[in-house]
């Protein structure tokens, strides 16, 4: 039972993103909805006490599990020791380099949830099942013409099919957070359409979100200087003018890759 384990080793949390799930049917869940098979190595992001780990540990060919915290990565040396199919990390997820996983499987620290996104959209892998705060996975897998689409939702459609598949309440976890939670599924896939320079297509999808309720013009006329284009005045008629009457929000992903392409194409001449 996840409280044994907290009283047991006398662990509050309530800090440093420590929240922990203490429902085990919603523990079950997670780790179904991962469908891990017996080779699979399972990347953990944020092991707290084990609670998600060793039911990982279960199913899986190899977990590697990453914790900050020396006093959680302490419980879990205690409670798993070093068997061999077992990686333990004493790390800031943001600073370690992940090594290779099929899936990812997680509890994350919600405070650095988008940089943690971020980082595993550099990384090779099949799925993951990671929890995040409500909010952040309404955004994640918002579609266009909805109040959460954002830079968030467009680089994932870039990078991934992405869907929610439960949503959590505060009672599920030790202490509570002040948050509702919900639990997404990211299938890496190659993306659906053609990005000539992926960095100058993810700056440029940034900087026009920086002024949501701006016309797309306007941005890329403000924009100018980070787009590279000295001679953006002119350059824009070019642009397909029908796109440029949107605001970012009403813009499909690849309807910013055909802007992103045409700016880039233009750049480097
Ligand atoms: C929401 S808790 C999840 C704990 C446990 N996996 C569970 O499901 O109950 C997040 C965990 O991430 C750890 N953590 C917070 N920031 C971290 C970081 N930058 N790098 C690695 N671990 C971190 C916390 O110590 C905590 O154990």
């Amino acid at each position: 039972m996840v409280y044994e384990i907290l009283k047991k080793y006398g662990i509050r949390g309530g800090y440093h993103d420590q929240h922990f799930l203490i429902d085990e049917r919603i523990l079950d869940r997670i780790v179904d909805a991962a469908d891990i098979q017996p080779h699979e190595t399972i990347l953990e992001i944020g092991a707290g006490i084990g609670n998600l780990t060793e039911r990982l540990m279960a199913k899986a060919g190899h977990v590697i599990a990453i914790e900050r915290d020396p006093e959680l990565v302490f419980v879990l040396k205690d409670r798993f020791g070093e068997p061999d199919n077992f990686t333990l990390i004493n790390g800031d997820v943001l600073d370690v380099d992940f090594p290779a996983f099929d899936k990812v499987v997680a509890n994350l620290p919600y405070s650095i949830s988008s940089e943690i996104t971020f980082k595993l959209f550099k990384y090779d892998f099949k799925l993951a099942v990671l929890m995040y705060q409500y909010e952040f996975a309404q955004r994640l897998v918002a579609q266009a013409n909805s109040k959460d689409y954002s830079r968030l939702s467009v680089n994932a459609h870039y990078f991934a099919d992405t869907s929610m598949i439960m949503k959590i309440p505060r009672g599920a976890f030790s202490p509570p957070p002040e948050v509702l939670s919900a639990v997404v599924e990211i299938k890496p896939r190659p993306a659906h359409f053609e990005v000539l320079d992926k960095e100058y297509f993810l700056n440029f999808v940034t900087a026009v979100f920086g002024q949501r309720r701006k016309k797309m013009r306007n941005s890329i006329l403000r924009n100018k200087q980070l787009l590279g284009i000295e001679d953006m005045k002119e350059f824009i008629n070019e642009l397909p003018q029908e796109l440029l009457d949107k605001r970012p929000e009403n813009l499909e992903p690849e309807e910013f890759a055909k802007l992103a392409n045409m700016m880039f194409t233009h750049k480097e001449k």
